[in-house]
């Protein structure tokens, strides 16, 4: 079979995920296999039958306490009024916590309730009880008792258990073998040169991770490229080595996408495509008698199917339930738009501000890794609901525990390089706090302030009028909250170009007459509402500047950009331009600031953020970047 012979099919299914998921563990029989194991290395693994103590534990009468061993019976008389004599080798033997209790005593009396009359006497006041103070045979585990019944996964503790039992190894059910298939011609391994349209196969280690994670043993193959023959392969070694078969990404409709065409053609196909958002060109099916799934090449999309369908598997393998994740009723920041028929997926923000968990969306691109990076759980709407209005109360489930997101502090706002230094510093000074930060632009992030959907923000906003900065717009914005101005940056911005400036910028009128391409930031933008105020002054209009359209949505993408083109620039900040090794000429002079609000900046969070910003570390590493003064001795204005 070659690839030309091979048909397009370009409609998928949309089944929904519950049935798909029924379906595909209702027709794979899982065979099972056990093996035994050291009971030392056995942690995390699954016992495959119920496992019975060899031996008991105490194995011999023995001492709870420090003191001496008695006969109880001896010492019924003994009364703080009659105090009763014991005679050594006759009456006690003294005993350690742990000792054996000599055959003849049958109670142990500590010895904080003896008194030492001399080398052979001991005087008691209070009589003993039998058994008192003594581990008898079997107090914690009795041989022949069953310790651990099958299907239990091993803790730390469980192993404590069966060693004193006696149990030196035991049988458990082997760790389910899965093989993981990265496809495509263009994939490189990790550390690689690329070059154009080369990606890097990052998806088999995260998939490799999770299995791990889940009780599996992973299997890693080595990338298969876009040819049906060479996948088809790589399936049939798979399925002779593994239990379960991953193939990553040619799951969908293009040219290329062979998945489905082998797999029908090896096996069968029960399901191509699901009701999900993202997530829908999953493939499940089974080739010799193996399951196998094709999962999309989106990252996001492929973590969110190797969870619904082989996390599975993997507990039914092994014979435990699938974990369920923690929730959080939480109120939605803004609204969440849905499809009709499909189930979506949508990564959320989660903040505590002015004292409730208000939750935002992240970007629905299935591709952006650092989304899942960033988010604290994840929404799922219904196939029902068209979406979620803001304010709406809804249930998230976490990725993140509660605390943790309780203490994060959410920057809303114009990015700045220096608020990494923060991040970083914020870790160092306490570990268990930390900046969740998103670049949305200065007037966006006094809106976040304002709808208490962050806690701070950082501005750079020039006010035409006044030629002032910042000020005028939290007075405009901010009128009605309770919020702290802190002057913070005084920073360059200035413009961006290739290195060595090849079309010798250095104005707006340069920028029209070279016909270079303007790349742009997001309205409400600091730089763009700088770069439009220089706009007007020149006696140009943004009809005259090409590329005006396009937005950027910080320093750094936009010094990315021109990085891959020599005839575009931008307005930025020094540091992004030397992160990336360009050339920077200077424009303006402009006041970047903090605003928070009253309750976080009287928080201890507040108080430690003010302190990291005043600090000679923090104040050096800034100023070190290059284009920045960090204002000294701040007076916050209320
Ligand atoms: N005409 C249509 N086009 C697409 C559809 C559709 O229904 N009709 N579905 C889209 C959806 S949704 C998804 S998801 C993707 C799935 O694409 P494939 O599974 O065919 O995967 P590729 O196109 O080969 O790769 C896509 C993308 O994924 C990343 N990738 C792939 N492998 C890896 C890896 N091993 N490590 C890291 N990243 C990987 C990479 O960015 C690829 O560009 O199709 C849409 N198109
Ligand atoms: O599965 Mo695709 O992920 O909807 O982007």
């Amino acid at each position: 079979m070659s690839g030309s012979e091979i048909k397009r099919k370009v409609y998928l299914q949309d089944k929904p995920r519950h049935l798909a998921k029924e379906e595909l563990l209702q027709k794979i029989k899982l065979v099972k296999e056990i093996e035994t194991v050291p009971t030392s290395d056995a942690l995390g693994r699954v016992t495959a039958l119920p496992v019975l103590a060899n031996l008991s534990m105490p194995h011999y009468h023995a001492s709870a306490m420090d003191g001496i061993a008695v006969r109880a019976e001896d010492t019924y008389e003994a009364h703080e009024q009659r105090p009763l004599h014991l005679k050594k080798g006759e009456d006690f033997k003294y005993v350690d916590t742990g000792n054996p209790i000599p055959n003849e005593f049958n109670a142990v009396i500590m010895v904080e309730d003896l008194q030492e009359i001399d080398e052979w006497t001991i005087e008691i006041i209070a009589p003993a009880t039998p058994w008192q103070n003594i581990r008898p045979v079997g107090e914690d585990v009795v041989c022949g008792e069953m310790i651990l019944p099958q299907g239990h996964k091993l803790r730390p503790v469980d192993l404590g258990a069966l060693l004193a039992g006696g149990v030196l190894d035991l049988p458990v059910v082997r760790k389910p073998k899965v093989a993981i298939l990265p496809t495509g011609n263009e994939l490189v391994q990790p550390g690689e040169a690329l070059k154009p349209g080369n990606i890097v196969e990052f998806n088999g280690k995260v998939f490799a991770s999770f299995i791990h994670e889940w009780g599996g043993e992973p299997l890693l193959g080595d990338i298969v490229g876009d040819n049906p023959d060479e996948i088809s392969d790589a399936i049939e070694k798979a399925a002779h080595e593994a239990d379960m078969i991953i193939i990553n990404a040619g799951s969908s409709a293009g040219s290329k996408d062979y998945t489905y065409h082998v797999i029908s053609d090896l096996g069968v196909v029960y399901t191509h495509g699901i009701a999900t958002r993202p997530g829908k060109p999953v493939i499940l099916g089974e080739v010799k008698g193996k399951p196998i799934i094709g999962v999309p090449g989106y990252p996001v999309s492929a973590y969110l199917a190797l969870e619904w369908f082989l996390r599975p598997l993997v507990c039914s393998y092994q014979g435990i339930q699938e974990p369920k994740r923690e929730t959080m009723r939480v109120r939605l920041g803004r609204r969440v738009v849905s499809n009709m028929g499909a189930e979506d997926f949508v990564r959320m923000n989660i903040g505590y501000v002015n004292g409730e968990f208000i939750a935002n969306p992240l970007t629905r691109a299935a591709g952006v890794t650092m989304s899942m990076v960033r988010a604290d759980g994840i929404l799922v709407v219904g196939p029902d609901s068209l979406g979620l209005e803001q304010g709406e109360e809804v249930e998230i489930e976490l990725y993140k525990s509660a605390e943790d997101i309780k203490k994060a502090i959410l920057f809303t706002g114009s990015h700045d390089l220096s608020i990494d230094i923060i991040s970083t510093l914020l870790k160092k000074t306490d570990g268990s706090r930390q900046i969740n930060s998103s670049h949305v632009g200065s007037l966006a992030g006094l809106m976040a302030i304002k709808k208490g959907e962050a806690h701070v923000t950082g501005i750079h906003l020039l006010d035409p009028e006044t030629g002032t900065y910042n000020l005028p717009y939290v007075e405009k914005y901010l009128a009605k909250e309770e919020v702290v101005v802190i002057p913070f940056l005084k920073r360059e911005q200035g413009w961006i170009v290739a290195k060595g400036n090849p079309l010798q910028i250095k104005t707006i009128e340069d920028i029209v007459k070279m016909g270079a391409t303007y790349v742009n930031r997001q309205r409400g933008a600091g730089t763009r509402i700088l770069f439009d105020s220089l706009l007007k002054m020149s006696n140009f209009t943004s009809e005259h500047v090409r590329g005006y359209e396009r937005e950027m949505f910080s320093h750094l993408s936009v010094a990315a950009e021109i990085k891959e083109k020599q005839n575009c620039v931008g307005l930025g900040v020094y540091s992004a331009a030397k992160t990336m090794n360009l050339d920077f000429i200077p424009v303006a002079d402009e006041d970047y600031d903090i605003v928070m609000t009253k309750s976080f900046y009287d928080s201890v969070s507040g108080k430690m953020l003010l302190k990291i910003i005043q600090s000679d570390e923090f104040i050096h590493k800034v100023e070190q970047l290059g284009g920045y003064k960090v204002v000294r001795n701040i007076e916050p204005i209320f």
